[in-house]
């Protein structure tokens, strides 16, 4: 048994879209909690991940990339982020070692160090391998100096590479040092708070991201309509019927989200389907349709039906 005191508490963390947080948050929980992709602007939900050690616990809050508002969803998701805030006893920026540090970033960082004083600031250098030893020591420098330019002290300064593994069991470490001491707030075993449906849903619009270019990514809502074990099944091979909408912006789009003779929506149901299988333990039924939501990104009705 080691001595050191057990801490536990929230850690957010926060970047431009694409900075990597969803992949992080997965990589430090060890399990997917949080639905990635190339496209920017996937995370649309707050997704709390629970990493479970014996000197505490970290519960990482994965948010929305914040970036300039173009829709009403765009508007609502940034509120999210900052919302969430002021829940939290560390605020981790995520940048890209694979891009400089630009205006998004820096206002991102502005913004982080306007709140409280006692929440502690730390940056994370995401993506390490993607590049060298010489642009990794360029961008953790160019990091440090934000941080004097805007006045920010960063706790701690980290590079990881959440694909490759390098650093993320540091990185925890130094996460957890920063928390409070207190008990455990999630009970053991538990990975996200995130309700089973949710996850589903999720699952569903990741595998439904793959190969869609444009405009459609961001047109992609989806939301489990029904969720059961099915009735009169043995004990020993139970199914779980789930039916779920995909919801996409225009006609035009549905075409594309089905496919030619629905080729692409089976593809779709049958990756979903496997995903959903891991998660939940059970062999899943999946009933998918395509729906039409008008403009739903702009529309406070719509947005509302869909969770927002
Ligand atoms: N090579 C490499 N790619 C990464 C790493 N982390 C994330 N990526 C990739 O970067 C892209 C974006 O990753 P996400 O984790 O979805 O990024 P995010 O910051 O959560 O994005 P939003 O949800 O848009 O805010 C995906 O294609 C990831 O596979 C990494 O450590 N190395």
């Amino acid at each position: 048994m080691s001595d050191s005191p057990y801490r536990s508490g929230f850690v957010s963390f926060v970047g431009r879209p694409n900075a990597g947080k969803s992949t992080l948050t997965n990589a430090l929980v060890g399990t997917k909690v949080a639905i990635t992709s190339d496209k920017p602007q996937t995370t649309r939900t707050v997704v709390r991940g629970i990493v479970h050690r014996a000197d505490g616990q970290l519960i990482l809050v994965d948010t929305p990339g914040i970036h300039r508002p173009r829709t009403l969803l765009g508007e609502r998701l940034n509120d999210l982020v900052e919302a969430t805030w002021t829940e939290v006893d560390v605020v981790a920026i995520c940048f890209p070692a694979n891009e400089k540090i630009g205006p998004g970033d820096r206002r991102i960082a502005e913004n982080a160090n306007k709140l409280k004083k006692g929440i502690k600031r730390v940056a994370v250098a995401t993506k390490t391998d993607l590049v060298g030893p010489e642009r990794i020591a360029e961008h953790l420098l160019d990091i440090s100096t934000v941080g004097s330019e805007l006045g920010i002290e960063w706790a701690e300064i980290v590079p990881v590479s959440a694909k490759a593994g390098d650093q993320v069991g540091l990185l925890a470490d130094l996460l957890l040092g920063l928390l409070p001491e207190g008990p455990p707030l999630y009970p053991e075993g538990d990975l996200t708070d995130s309700p089973d449906d949710i996850l589903v849903a999720e699952l569903i619009r990741e595998a439904a991201l793959d190969g869609v270019r444009d405009e459609l990514p961001h047109s992609i809502a989806v939301v489990v309509e029904e969720m059961a074990l099915r009735e009169d099944r043995p004990a020993d091979r139970p199914l779980m019927d789930i039916h779920a909408n995909l919801y996409v912006e225009r006609d035009s789009q549905k075409g594309i989200v089905i496919g030619h003779k629905g080729s692409r929506l089976k593809d779709v149901g049958k990756r979903a389907r496997l995903q959903i299988t891991d998660l939940l333990g059970v062999p899943v039924y999946l009933d998918l349709h395509v729906k039409i939501a008008k403009d739903w990104q702009r529309d406070p009705r719509q947005l509302r039906k869909l969770g927002f």
